[in-house]
């Protein structure tokens, strides 16, 4: 009795301290500041893209002492500094360097030029930092300072005010894994499309509501294949609605609706993970830096994200919400797979799903195929459906 309302105790703590990270995360892409607690360190956070002079004269003034621009691994190996560990910290105790502009180019300019300190290991409020970048969907680059001794007393009264949110570094170093186990299913209704007439769209919910994803179940679930036909469909706003012919997304997506379709039944889980998890905005700044010359995965780079920052943690959720432990999945991507084994399902077969090849996203694909391990080969041979001529 006694330990079940300790466990009690202990998960409503949790979910309080977790919740604190969610309001972190709403400020932090209002481009408002937070503190990080770790231990007796205390650790004031800004992101970089909504940094401007008065923002960084007022970090300054409330820490009391020089911040640092943490940045990820990856944008530190497009600066030539490649350091054992996912992310590292440049000192800017010199004033030559507080220029807004200067910190947008090194944290995410095409050039960022030469003139920086060398960077040092970062700290765990650091590290903590840029998860929450991550989560808010924002450029993965911080600004952080040390709240000097002297400022102390000053920060705990702009907690206590409610016009500073403090958080402890710990739990925001966790705030990807919050969801897992606790996705909502909110809604469900039929929705008749017109490469499957018989489907119901079920929207889940993660437990922050910051993200919401659609299990589109087509068929009926009695009559589906053992080895249940699936489709993890990452969103893409630009190809799915709009027909963009810089990938193959809406192709896909309408094409995987078909064939699960005419595969007897099955679903297609339609991911909130918009340009392989960066977001709609750093897709956009991504694309801006493609037409620059970079292919899709150096252009994420640059950003200072990875080749691929999604998860699927919440398509396992999904799958186990609709009792599916046995798919066939339509993908040509290998960490899918992987992801899905990983997570418990068995997966039976892959079949291959293509969209069409056009002249604006060969570049895309050929990038995916021979840099990402996607399994296009056939369609960049010219083998797909609907393969322009001249490709
Ligand atoms: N960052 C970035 N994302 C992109 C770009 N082009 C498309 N995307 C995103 O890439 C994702 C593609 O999703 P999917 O088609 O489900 O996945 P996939 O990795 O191509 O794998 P399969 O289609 O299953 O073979 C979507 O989230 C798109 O928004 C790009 O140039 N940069
Ligand atoms: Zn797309």
């Amino acid at each position: 009795m006694r330990s079940a309302q300790r466990e009690n105790n202990l998960s409503h703590a949790k979910e309080t301290s977790m919740h604190q990270v969610e309001r972190a995360i709403f400020d932090i892409r209002r481009g408002l500041p937070v503190l990080l607690r770790d231990g007796d360190q205390d650790v004031l956070v800004h992101p970089i893209e909504n940094v401007d002079d008065g923002a960084l004269d007022r970090l300054i003034a409330t820490a009391g002492d020089a911040p640092g621009l943490v940045l990820s691994r990856h944008r530190l190996a497009l600066l030539g500094k490649t350091l054992d560990t996912s992310a590292a910290r440049l000192p800017l105790s010199s004033l030559a360097i507080l220029d807004v502009r200067r910190l947008n180019e090194l944290a995410f300019g095409a050039d960022a030029g030469e003139h920086f300190q060398p960077p040092v290991a970062a700290s765990r409020a650091d590290h903590a930092a840029l998860t929450l970048m991550r989560r808010a969907l924002l450029i993965p680059a911080a600004l952080t300072a040390r709240v000097a001794r002297k400022s102390r007393d000053r920060v705990e009264s702009l907690i206590e005010s409610g016009a500073l949110l403090a958080v402890e570094a710990s739990d925001a170093e966790h705030c990807f894994e919050a969801a897992s186990g606790l996705l909502k299913k909110v809604s469900e209704a039929r929705i008749p499309l017109a490469d499957a007439v018989d489907s119901r769209f079920m929207l889940f919910r993660e437990p922050d509501g910051l993200r919401e994803h659609i299990a589109v179940v087509i068929g009926d679930p009695e009559a589906w294949l053992d080895a249940v036909p699936l489709r993890l469909h990452s969103a893409c706003l630009t190809g799915d609605l709009f027909g963009s012919l810089r990938c193959d997304c809406g192709e896909q997506l309408r094409n995987a609706v078909a064939d699960i379709d005419a595969m007897g039944g099955g679903v297609l889980l339609y991911l909130a993970q918009e340009g392989r998890g960066i977001g709609l905005a750093n897709k956009l700044r991504a694309y801006a830096l493609q037409d620059e010359g970079l292919d899709t995965l150096d252009a994420d780079q640059v950003l200072g994200f990875g080749e691929d920052e999604r998860r699927y943690g919440v398509a396992v959720d999904m799958l186990a919400a609709l009792d599916i432990r046995r798919v066939q999945l339509l993908t040509n991507n290998p960490v899918k797979i992987a992801a899905l084994i990983e997570g418990g399902i068995d997966v039976a077969d892959r079949q291959a799903l293509y969209g069409r090849l056009t002249e604006q996203n060969y570049r895309y694909l050929t990038a995916k195929s021979k840099r990402a391990g996607h399994m296009l080969d056939a369609v960049l041979n010219g083998h797909s459906k609907g393969s322009p001529d001249g490709f």
